[in-house]
């Protein structure tokens, strides 16, 4: 097929692929939505430098002070679009039953119907941009491609920064390897004329999936995981359900490096919901003596055993999309530094008035700011500066603490595996679990309160089966039986051992028990050193717990009885807990496997005796 086929581009270019899918798909695309032009996105510095420029002529990006934020961006979103939209998420596979009970489902058939009138002349007025893309390395030996359609500038610029986009991957794609097909329109067709506004979004939002098809179809949102689709919506929903078929694991988790005083090597892997620690953990800066850590991954871990028996991880991620609020040079001096080398594109976060960003909980005290809805703002004012969900997308290649290994098609072999949410009470600062199955208990029964990182009331507890909740492509049972499956295949002195930590836990005033962040690495040390036997932990009916006297506590300036509290096994309240796990697995439903129930059984006897 000859490129003057796609309708929109330009007579004189030629489509840079001979993929034969791919332009069939493109042309079929451009059909529908009838942008104004096609453009393949290359990922060149050239491309950044017009795309960027676009964005600041069209309101959508202010250029930061190069000084304070060298080639770096503010984006103001639409008050309305600011995060994950789960109520909007998808997951249409063939049968209803293989969805489960955790997702919203249509038919795909009726839903691709809704969809392609919906995306009927979507792209008018704007430009389409064809984003070839890989998760994971590029020298992988089967690397995991995807091709993102998309109609905001936006979304390509942030997309070079996620994921490995451009030239590399459409050679890769070659003429007929199989990608991912991830549509996305922001839903905001421009009349003949008609002016655009800075972030252009539709009150019709879309977040779909086709498991069975391995395909994404987007609409109506411009923001983070709704839009970036190489992100949660193909490296999670989609790569869960690829990974179910074919053995291995799509984690929502964290990758790092310790480096023990003995200049031992431990790979960790984390899972918590969005909003509970992934990236500051990523990141930490022991505080212990003799420790070094290093970052892999702060958000997704891709795990499959390797021929020596041992899980291995690979983060399929380019870069960073973190949490604005909190983050600062004493919570997460790596994360300060990875952003301060520029490159980096902030939304929703608060501008000062020499041209630099500013979010609650980081240094400074402005007295005047424009904040995330580009209003005055100043000490006086009530609303926050910045979005609680505000972000920073960052190169991963410019954190300080990067390990060398992280592009490696190999992975890293995974000592520890942690989960973790965020709870108030009840779940101890870190549990051993007494093995793998009754792990994948704990991952199945985790539950943490409702961040700002979705729509939804903060602050309610729910169940969130190893952080996977919103990110599951398939039946939430059928996941952890193959948590459960890969467990009962492994060599179990080879399986990782798995932990649950709470980093939350709050005294009667609401403070934090635990000081959390760098001192989380005493946490690491105790895990490290049960890893090794070389560390003492109690037996209580939950799990293996440590004693304050059991971690190491040296130079730690908080309250012991702070500590104490926060390692404290209440046996009252796990009582309480119990309903709350019976009410999930009946939610979850026949398809929960029996290895689990048995856990749940074994549990309740600890409780009662
Ligand atoms: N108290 C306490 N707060 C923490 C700790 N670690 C992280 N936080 C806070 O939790 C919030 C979210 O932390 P992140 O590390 O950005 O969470 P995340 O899991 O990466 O979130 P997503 O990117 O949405 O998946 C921030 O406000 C942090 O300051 C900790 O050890 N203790
Ligand atoms: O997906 C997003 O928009 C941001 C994110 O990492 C999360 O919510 O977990
Ligand atoms: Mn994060």
């Amino acid at each position: 097929m000859t490129s003057a086929t796609i309708p929109g581009l330009s007579g004189t270019d030629t489509a840079p692929t001979q993929h034969a899918d791919l332009l069939a798909w493109v042309r079929e695309v451009a059909e529908l939505t009838q942008p104004d032009r096609v453009v393949f996105a290359d990922g060149s510095d050239e491309e950044w430098d017009r795309l960027t420029s676009h964005l600041v002529t069209a309101g959508t990006f202010q250029q930061l002070n190069p000084d304070k934020k060298p080639n770096s961006f503010l984006a103001l979103s639409d008050p309305t679009d600011v995060a994950r939209v789960e109520s909007r998420t998808y997951i249409c596979s063939r049968n209803e039953a293989d969805a489960g009970p955790t997702n919203n489902w249509v038919d795909p058939t009726e839903m691709r119907a809704t969809l392609t009138d919906l995306f009927r002349g979507a792209m008018k007025g704007r430009t389409m941009y064809v984003v070839p893309f890989c998760m994971g390395p590029l020298g992988a030996a089967d690397p995991k491609l995807g091709v993102e359609i998309t109609d905001s500038e936006y979304v390509v610029v942030s997309m070079r920064v996620m994921t490995r986009m451009g030239t590399a991957a459409l050679e890769k794609l070659g003429t007929d390897r199989p990608f991912v097909k991830a549509l996305h329109s922001v839903g905001a067709p421009l009349a003949e004329g008609q002016a655009d506004v800075p972030w252009p979004c539709s009150d019709t939002k879309y977040i779909t999936h086709f498991p069975e098809d391995r395909e994404i179809i987007s609409y109506g949102s411009g923001y983070g995981g709704n839009a970036l689709l190489g992100k949660k919506c193909y490296s999670l929903r989609i790569a869960s359900a690829m990974a179910h078929d074919e053995g291995w694991l799509a984690e929502h988790m964290l990758i790092l490096k310790l480096i023990s005083p003995e200049n031992k090597n431990y790979y960790v892997a984390a899972a918590f919901p969005s909003a509970c620690g992934k990236t500051n953990l990523a990141m930490i800066e022991p505080t212990i003596p003799g420790w070094r850590a290093e970052t892999l991954g702060d958000d997704i871990a891709w795990m499959r055993f390797g021929d020596d028996g041992r899980l291995y991880a690979v983060n399929p991620e380019f870069g960073f999309f973190g949490v604005a609020p909190g983050t600062n040079w004493s919570s997460n001096p790596n994360a300060m530094k990875t952003v301060e080398a520029g490159n980096t594109v902030y939304t929703n976060v608060a501008l000062t008035d020499n041209g630099d960003v500013w979010w609650e909980g980081l240094e400074g005290d402005p007295d005047h700011l424009i904040d995330w809805k580009g209003h005055d703002w100043d000490r006086e004012s009530e609303e926050k500066a910045a979005h609680p969900n505000s972000r920073y997308c960052t190169p991963m290649s410019q954190c300080p603490t990067l390990a060398p290994e992280w592009d490696d098609p190999q992975g890293v072999p995974i000592s520890a595996i942690l989960f973790g949410g965020r709870r108030k009470t009840t779940v101890p600062l870190v549990t051993e679990s007494l093995d793998w199955q009754h792990g994948v208990f704990m991952g199945a029964t985790m539950s943490s309160e409702q961040t700002a990182a979705a729509e939804g009331k903060v602050g309610s507890v729910r169940r969130d089966p190893m952080a996977m909740i919103p990110f599951l492509g398939y039946h939430v049972g059928d996941y952890v039986n193959h948590w459960i499956n890969l467990g009962k295949n492994a060599d179990a002195q080879k399986l990782p051992k798995i932990f649950y930590v709470n980093w939350f836990r709050r005294g009667d005033d609401g403070r934090f028990l635990w000081p959390g962040f760098g001192e989380n690495s005493r946490v690491l040390e105790w895990i490290v050193n049960r890893i090794e036997g070389a560390a003492e932990g109690e037996s209580t009916p939950v799990g293996y717990v440590p004693t304050a006297a059991q971690i190491n506590l040296e130079g730690l300036d908080v309250d012991s009885t702070d500590v104490d509290e926060s390692l404290k096994v209440d046996v009252e309240e796990w009582k309480k807990e119990i309903p709350l796990i019976e009410e999930w697995f009946e939610f979850i439903g026949d398809k929960l496997p029996s290895g689990v129930r048995d856990e749940f059984e074994a549990l309740k006897e600890r409780l009662h005796s």
